[in-house]
Formats: C-alpha cells, sequence, structure tokens
C-alpha cells in the first residue's frame, strides 16, 4: 500500500497539504515527527513520498528543506501543493485571550503572527514546538492559560477552542509544500512542468548571469531563484532555481546541459507538474 509522510501529529497544515496532494487515492498518511524523519524514511523505502513545506509567502523559503535536498539526501521532487494557510489562536474552552501567557507553535506559525502577537500579548512568552499541531497538543494537555497558533482542524483534534480565528499578519498567507520521492518522474510532452535545480558556482565575474543567460536565450522562464549558504566559507553560496518546463523538452535539456559544464555540482532537483 503507498504510504505519504508528512510533518505531524495529526491536525498540521502539512497533513492538509497531503491529503490534497493525495485526492482521494488510496494508501496511507504516516505522521512523521521531524522532516528529517520524512526524509530518512523515503531514503530507506518505509515511505514512498513525503510532504514537506519549501516556502511561505511571508516568511519565505524553509531553509532546512532546501538544505537537506541540496546536500545529503538524493532526493527528487515529483509534486507540488500550495496551502492557503489561517492561523488560529486556540486554547482549552474558557480561557481568555488576556489570560494568555505562553504561546507554543512552530516557529514558521509564530513568524507569520509577529505583528498580532507584539499587539494582542505583549507580555506572553513563546515556545517553539515541532509543528503547529504539536503545540496544540501540548497546550490541550496542560492546565495552565497557555495558547496555540495553527490550523482550526488542529483545534477540533484536541479538543481546544479557537479564540482568535486568522491571526496571521498579512491574510495572504500561502505555503508551498514539495512531494519528495526516490525517483525522478517520468516526464510527458503533453503535460506542463517546472523543474527545479540547485547549485554552485565559481568565484568570477559574471558567473551567476553566464548560467541565467542559459535561461533567458531559451526563454525559459525562471520562477524563483534563492541562494543559501554553502555551509563551507562566508560568502559561498548555493542557487536554487526552479522555472517553467520539464526535462522532456529539448531546449531544457540544452539548457541544463550547458548549465552542467559551468557551475559546481548541479543537482537537479526533478521536474514536476506545474
Ligand atoms: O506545523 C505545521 O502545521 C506544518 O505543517 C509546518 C509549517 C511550515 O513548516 O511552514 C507548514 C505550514 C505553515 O507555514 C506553518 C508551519
Amino acid at each position: 500500500m503507498y504510504r505519504l509522510g508528512y510533518l505531524g501529529p495529526k491536525g498540521t497544515f502539512s497533513e492538509e497539504a497531503a491529503i490534497l496532494y493525495q485526492n482521494g487515492k488510496e494508501g496511507e498518511l504516516l505522521a512523521c515527527s521531524f522532516l528529517e524523519e520524512i526524509f530518512n524514511g523515503v531514503a530507506a523505502g518505509r515511505l514512498d513520498e513525503g510532504v514537506v513545506p519549501v516556502e511561505n509567502s511571508i516568511e519565505g523559503s524553509v531553509g532546512a528543506v532546501l538544505d537537506l535536498l541540496a546536500g545529503p539526501y538524493y532526493l527528487f521532487v515529483r509534486g507540488e501543493v500550495f496551502l492557503s494557510v489561517r492561523q488560529s489562536l486556540m486554547t482549552r474552552p474558557g480561557v481568555q485571550l488576556e489570560r494568555v501567557k505562553r504561546v507554543f507553535s512552530h516557529p514558521q506559525a509564530l513568524a507569520q503572527c509577529r505583528s498580532f502577537l507584539q499587539r494582542e500579548l505583549p507580555g506572553a512568552q513563546m515556545t517553539e514546538c515541532t509543528s503547529t499541531a504539536a503545540a496544540a497538543r501540548r497546550v490541550a494537555a496542560g492546565s495552565r492559560p497557555w495558547a496555540a497558533l495553527g490550523p482550526a482542524r488542529a483545534a477540533e483534534e484536541y479538543g481546544l477552542e479557537v479564540v482568535v480565528p486568522a491571526a496571521n499578519d498579512y491574510q495572504d498567507n500561502v505555503t508551498r509544500f514539495w512531494v519528495v520521492g526516490k525517483e525522478q518522474l517520468p516526464g510527458n510532452l503533453e503535460k506542463k512542468y517546472k523543474t527545479s535545480i540547485v547549485f554552485g558556482v565559481g568565484d568570477r565575474p559574471g558567473a551567476l548571469y553566464d548560467i541565467l543567460r542559459e535561461f533567458a536565450v531559451r526563454g525559459i522562464n525562471l520562477t524563483r531563484i534563492e541562494s543559501r549558504p554553502a555551509k563551507k566559507n562566508l560568502g559561498d553560496y548555493l542557487f536554487f532555481i526552479d522555472f517553467l518546463g520539464g526535462q522532456v523538452q529539448q531546449e531544457v535539456q540544452e539548457a541544463l546541459r550547458q548549465v552542467a559544464a559551468i557551475t559546481l555540482g548541479l543537482k537537479i532537483l526533478g521536474s514536476y507538474p506545474a
């Protein structure tokens, strides 16, 4: 039976993204405690695929996921899911907002509600958890005037009450998830794809320009470019690029061949339906 891993426990945004990706097909959703557990599970074949958050419209990239894909794991991106994210502030039934002394959540969720928290709960202490649902579970298990930030479905799952339905500072709050697996998706010329790659560049004038040029001259539209520290020397970066087009297309193959020749350690993360 098909197994899809996600950041648990039950009730996270990741679970919702996993449900959307599975789209009613048969299979099992498995809650993992950490991103590494998802990556390890897929690499070892315990999971067929895993859903991981990759970027948020407010907070930007999820650095840990980019680092795991660039570095120790040879996994491929096989799909993407966009999820509209509404952070609800939830407490045990009867606890009023004014009395809340401590707020638990995933660091991304706390960051998405930074102004709200400063404005509404200036005296409260923030505590990071492994996920929003882990935070909700912790608040439900205690007896103190605590709150959690996360999806309303986590409130339902753990018997909490939603006190503020949308505490995120920007109402347009979308998280993009990637679905990772051990093998690349087979391409189909009839379908529209997006492709993601990561590479290092040499230290010379125009190095990045030369790479971008290979896409520009072939009319390939880049949808994201992001740099992350290469974690060697300060000033060494890895670049992550997403572009429209799949490896089945000849111009994409040509661009990638040229780019491979002028980058350091090009890794193709995969082509997936756009
Ligand atoms: O904690 C969760 O609910 C998650 O699924 C993780 C996560 C993330 O890492 O970005 C997913 C979506 C939201 O942006 C907040 C948290």
